[in-house]
């Protein structure tokens, strides 16, 4: 926190676009609004809560490893994140957020490679299972006993509009073809689309990698089980229990497959037999933006001798919630580049 541009006080109010609404445009737009304060925060999305692809996810914090990410980059995202979940989990606003703790099990077929995952001293109380835990699950052979966090999805994107909108933020419904329509308006643009700028940027590094999940009333499970091959898990929420999962890349379909609802709910009953009285089941598809590493960076736009800087901030793959408060207060420093690269380009200019 604390990125004050230097040149604040002489410089005029500073317009700032984020381009998308889904968890990471809102916490980025968030904390840009807290640590920048001589700036006008827009949001600009096609979508917003309860239409993103976050608002689909389990919302558990368990990082997925980006293989084109250095692991202390990944491990202080993550260590970031949870810091900043659990300061409002220990918070009167933690029930308007969504923000609760949970224990439970992931759970290994076979022995894996890392027993000690990197981010095992992040998350609380990080054990291996015990013989007489693991007879619960006959088919496994090791499992992780940890409590971690976990965010009600849509109840946290609303908190965080209302957040911005409390700091002063403009939100916009539009759907934006090229960056460029922004220039003249905006004096910086922060691209988090997620999946969207494959089509807006043309970036062919990043692939949808479909989800889909059940959402069931279920109540009495208050455990969570994952198995470690990544595909099967049981996620207890504040509303609802997901149930998971389908991980198919490179498929654009939002349309939910019935085989794979059946497939779903028998793999998770196998695990949790009492999942067979579950009602209310509801059926949910994302497409996760998935890259080799998530891409934050700076780039500076040019046509006709003009320039627009922009922040991009996409690409999280399985992992967004885990991660999303690093990765936002990375592209709030990248900003903050940005506007004293301004601030120093029209200081000049006045000489
Ligand atoms: C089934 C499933 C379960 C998951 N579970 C977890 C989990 O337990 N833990 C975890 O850490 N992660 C999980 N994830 C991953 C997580 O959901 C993503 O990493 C995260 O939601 C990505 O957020 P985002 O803001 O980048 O994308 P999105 O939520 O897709 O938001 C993108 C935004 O950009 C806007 N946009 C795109 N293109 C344009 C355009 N051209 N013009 C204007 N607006 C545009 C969209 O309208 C939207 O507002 C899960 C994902 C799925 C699918
Ligand atoms: O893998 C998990 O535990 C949940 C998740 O992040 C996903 O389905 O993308």
């Amino acid at each position: 926190m604390g990125i004050v541009n230097k040149c604040s006080k002489q410089m005029a109010k500073r317009r700032i676009a984020v381009v998308g609404a889904g968890l990471i445009g809102l916490s980025t737009a968030a904390y840009i609004s807290e640590s920048i304060p001589k700036c006008s925060v827009t949001v600009i999305a096609e979508k917003f809560t309860p239409n993103t692809t976050s608002d689909v996810a389990a919302g558990m914090l368990i990082p997925h490893t980006y293989q084109g990410t250095p692991i202390y980059q990944q491990k202080q995202w993550f260590r970031e994140t949870f810091d900043y979940l659990f300061a409002i989990n220990n918070s009167s606003e933690a029930s308007d957020a969504g923000i609760h703790l949970v224990s439970g099990w992931q759970i290994f077929k076979t022995i894996p490679d890392e027993v000690l995952p990197f981010w095992s001293d992040v998350v609380l109380g990080f054990r291996s299972m015990t013989e007489e835990e693991l007879k619960k699950f006959p088919q496994h052979k090791f499992g992780q006993a940890f409590t971690t966090l976990k965010c009600d999805c849509p109840s946290y994107l609303l908190w965080l509009e209302k957040r911005l909108k409390g700091n002063g933020s403009q939100v916009y419904i539009r759907r934006i073809e090229d960056l460029w329509e922004l220039h003249g308006k905006y004096d910086i643009v922060v691209n988090c689309s997620g999946i969207g700028s494959r089509e807006l940027l043309g970036d062919l590094e990043i692939y949808p990698v479909r989800g889909q999940v059940l959402k069931v009333h279920a109540p009495w499970v208050n455990h969570f089980i994952r198995d470690g091959d990544g595909l099967t898990y049981i996620y207890p929420g504040i509303h609802n229990v997901t149930l998971g999962g389908t991980r198919q890349k490179d498929n654009w379909s939002f349309s939910p497959d019935p085989n794979s609802s059946k497939d779903i709910f028998d793999r998770c009953c196998a695990l949790e037999p009492s999942l067979q009285r579950a009602q209310d089941i509801k059926v949910r598809v994302g497409l996760r933006p998935a890259r080799l590493a998530v891409r934050l960076q700076k780039e500076i736009l040019v046509r006709d001798g003009k320039q627009l800087p922009v922040v991009h901030n996409y690409g999280h793959g399985s992992g967004g919630f885990s991660v999303h408060r690093g990765t936002a207060k990375e592209a709030a420093r990248l900003v903050g580049e940005c506007l004293a690269a301004l601030e120093g380009s029209s200081s000049k200019a006045k000489l």
